[in-house]
């Protein structure tokens, strides 16, 4: 008989933890954690607070700190690093992952200086593997606590999504596939930063309307760029595109909803982030979303917006007074 397919992810923060977890329960899964004391915590207690509180996690999850071990076993690797450390964590074991080992990526931002997908830094990297994504509205903790979600496995072959979907799959995590891997990446990281402008929205206590408006409008420039950049605009009305952002934009637990709650109220974005302690991808993406607009000659005013407050160049109502001065044009010009 064939032994099971081993997956091994890389990075024990919230995200890489919880679907390390979906993965133990469909086969052996190892989980990398650079820290040896989160590896130790969730060997032998089966926790890991740092990320996750109390909630217990599956007995038969594994977890090392030596991502030389993790990187020999893995049939599948799963990178659950934020996006400014994929290339220093892949670059320690670009020699030592087999050929043909398909590799997704969790990352929902872009790499500073190159400005490049998560994807296209792991097929830097790693070249010749076959690349994706697991993407969609998955907050941690909901999904750890067993609240149904869903997502997607997004490769150009649609034949290696259909080997990984069961991987991640539960009764009550659907896991779609789709091969438009740009306009599914693109979702994930462009939505963080509308999320942000969701945040200021609700620190500053505007209405309802508002917040639908923000929402709306930055869907219409997550359209545009992505568009711009080729991407399938049809791509932004599934999970991966409008049904993240509503996720990350209404939930209490969305770290960049937080931030920008916490700028909203008076505090600079080296304190929002140091409140937060975890990764809040918008933070670091929206300058580099803003030279992609330039680039590809696309109005993204709510992110330019975003981008001003967390350089610190505007108030958050500065910016909200700001937008009320965008001229509207049509609608259904989305393009
Ligand atoms: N949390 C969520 O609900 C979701 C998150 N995501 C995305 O997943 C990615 C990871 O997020 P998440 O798990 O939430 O982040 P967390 O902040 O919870 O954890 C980050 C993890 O990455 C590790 N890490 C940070 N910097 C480095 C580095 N330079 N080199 C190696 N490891 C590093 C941290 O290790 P250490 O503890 O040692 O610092 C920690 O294990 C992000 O891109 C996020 O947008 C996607 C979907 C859902
Ligand atoms: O991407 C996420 C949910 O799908 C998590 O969002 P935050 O990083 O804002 O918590």
């Amino acid at each position: 008989m064939a032994r099971p397919v081993r997956v091994v992810v890389l990075g024990a923060g919230s995200w890489g933890t919880t679907v390390a977890s979906l993965a133990a329960r469909n086969t052996p899964t190892l989980l990398w954690a650079r820290d040896a004391d989160s590896a130790d915590e969730i060997n032998t207690e089966h926790r890991n607070t740092r990320y996750l509180g109390d909630h217990p996690l599956r007995a038969d999850l594994r977890a090392t700190s030596d991502i030389v071990e993790a990187a020999h076993e893995a049939d599948v690797l799963v990178v659950g690093v934020p996006s400014h450390a994929v290339r220093e964590t892949l670059n320690e074991i670009s020699n030592e992952v087999r050929a043909w080992v398909p590799v997704l990526s969790l990352a929902k931002g872009l790499e500073p200086g190159t400005r490049q997908r998560p994807t296209e830094v792991i097929a830097e990297c790693l070249p010749g593997h076959p690349v994706g994504l697991l993407a969609g509205p998955n907050l941690a903790k909901e999904i750890l606590a067993g609240m149904a979600a869903a997502s997607v496995v997004a490769t150009q072959d649609e034949r290696v999504a259909t080997a990984l979907q069961p991987l991640f799959a539960s009764p009550v995590f659907r896991v779609y596939r789709n091969t438009d891997v740009l306009g599914c990446e693109l979702g994930g990281i462009l939505k963080n930063i509308v999320a942000i402008a969701s945040g200021m929205a609700d620190g500053l206590g505007v209405g309802d309307n508002t917040r639908a408006m923000v929402l709306a409008r930055g869907l219409a420039e997550m359209i545009r760029l992505g568009e711009a950049m080729g991407a399938h605009p049809r791509t932004f009305s599934g999970l991966t595109g409008v049904g993240d952002l509503i996720a990350t934009c209404i939930s209490p637990s969305s770290r960049n909803r937080r931030v920008g709650e916490y700028l909203a109220k008076g505090m600079t974005t080296e304190q929002a982030v140091a409140e937060l302690g975890q990764v809040a991808e918008g933070v670091k993406t929206a300058p580099t979303v803003m030279e992609l607009a330039r680039d590809h000659d696309v109005e993204m005013p709510i992110a330019s917006e975003v981008e001003a407050v967390v350089a610190g160049r505007r108030t958050p109502e500065e910016a909200y007074r700001g937008l009320r001065h965008v001229e509207p044009g049509d609608e259904e010009d989305l393009a």
